[in-house]
Formats: structure tokens, sequence, C-alpha cells
């Protein structure tokens, strides 16, 4: 599946956001090794703090249904901003931790500018799974 058309899967998830205080939907598709497509939205809550992004909802749904870390092909995310969005700080996170890092990361906007990245490359410099392991025999 090309780029512009996982694109265009994230716009059909971004249909489904729930953002009552931000107005602000999001939409995240995420394809798995087999070809099929997994769709997330960001869905806020009231307190704030529990909101999920688009990009953790589609990576957690696939990974609840029983797709494993490391296997995933490529993510695209879409908001209605000027540029490509970009995802926040707390997915990067998300990302190293799930994907492989030179998984492709396909950011795009609702007038179809588009763009593409890595995992490795939205978060230089992670703290990722095997920091953990190494730490583990110095103590
Ligand atoms: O890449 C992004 C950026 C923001 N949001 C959501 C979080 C919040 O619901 C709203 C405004 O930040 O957009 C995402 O889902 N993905
Ligand atoms: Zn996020």
């Amino acid at each position: 599946m090309d780029s512009a058309l996982l694109l265009q899967e994230a716009i059909k998830a971004r249909a489904n956001a729930y953002t009552p205080y931000s107005h602000f939907g999001v939409g995240a598709a995420l394809l798995d090794k087999n070809g099929h497509v997994h769709h997330g939205c960001n869905v806020e809550n009231a307190a704030y703090g529990p909101t999920n992004c688009a990009e953790r909802t589609a990576l957690f749904r696939a990974i609840a249904d029983g797709h494993k870390a490391g296997s995933f092909k490529a993510m695209a995310v879409v908001g209605n901003t000027d540029g490509p969005i970009t995802p926040c700080g707390v997915c990067r996170q998300v990302l190293v931790e799930l994907c492989d890092p030179d998984m492709k990361i396909i950011m795009g906007n609702m007038k179809g500018d588009m763009t593409e990245t890595t995992v490795r490359d939205l978060l230089p410099g992670a703290f990722g799974p095997s920091d953990l392991e190494s730490g583990k025999s110095k103590n």
C-alpha cells in the first residue's frame, strides 16, 4: 500500500475522533505486515490528561488485537494543520517502544500536504527497551 493510500485511511479514521474540548480531530492508520490497516483517532477526556492521541489509539488497538511489537510496516497521521501534522512527544516514545526504528511515518493534513520520516528520526537518542535491559545487569 502506498503512502497516499494509507493517508486516505488516516482521513477515514479521523472521522471518529472524539474531541469535545479541542475540536481538533486527528486520524492515524497503521499498516501491518499482512497488509491490514488499523485505524486510530484521538479520544479526549474532561480531565484532559487521559486523552489518547490517534497514533497511540491505532498502536494499542493493533497490539490488543494480537499484532506484535516491531511487526508494523508504516503509520500515516493526519490533522487539519497548516503543514503536515507531527506526532507529540508521548506518541514518539510509544512509537519507539512498539515499532521498528526504520518504520515509515507518513504525516499529512487535510489540504493534501504530505511528508515522510522514520520512527528513529522522530526521536533521536531515545530511551528504549534495550536501555532497560542493560541497566538490569548493573544493579
Ligand atoms: O499528533 C497528534 C497531535 C495531537 N493529537 C490530539 C491530542 C488532542 O486530542 C488534540 C489536540 O492536541 O489532538 C493527536 O491525536 N495526535
Ligand atoms: Zn500524541
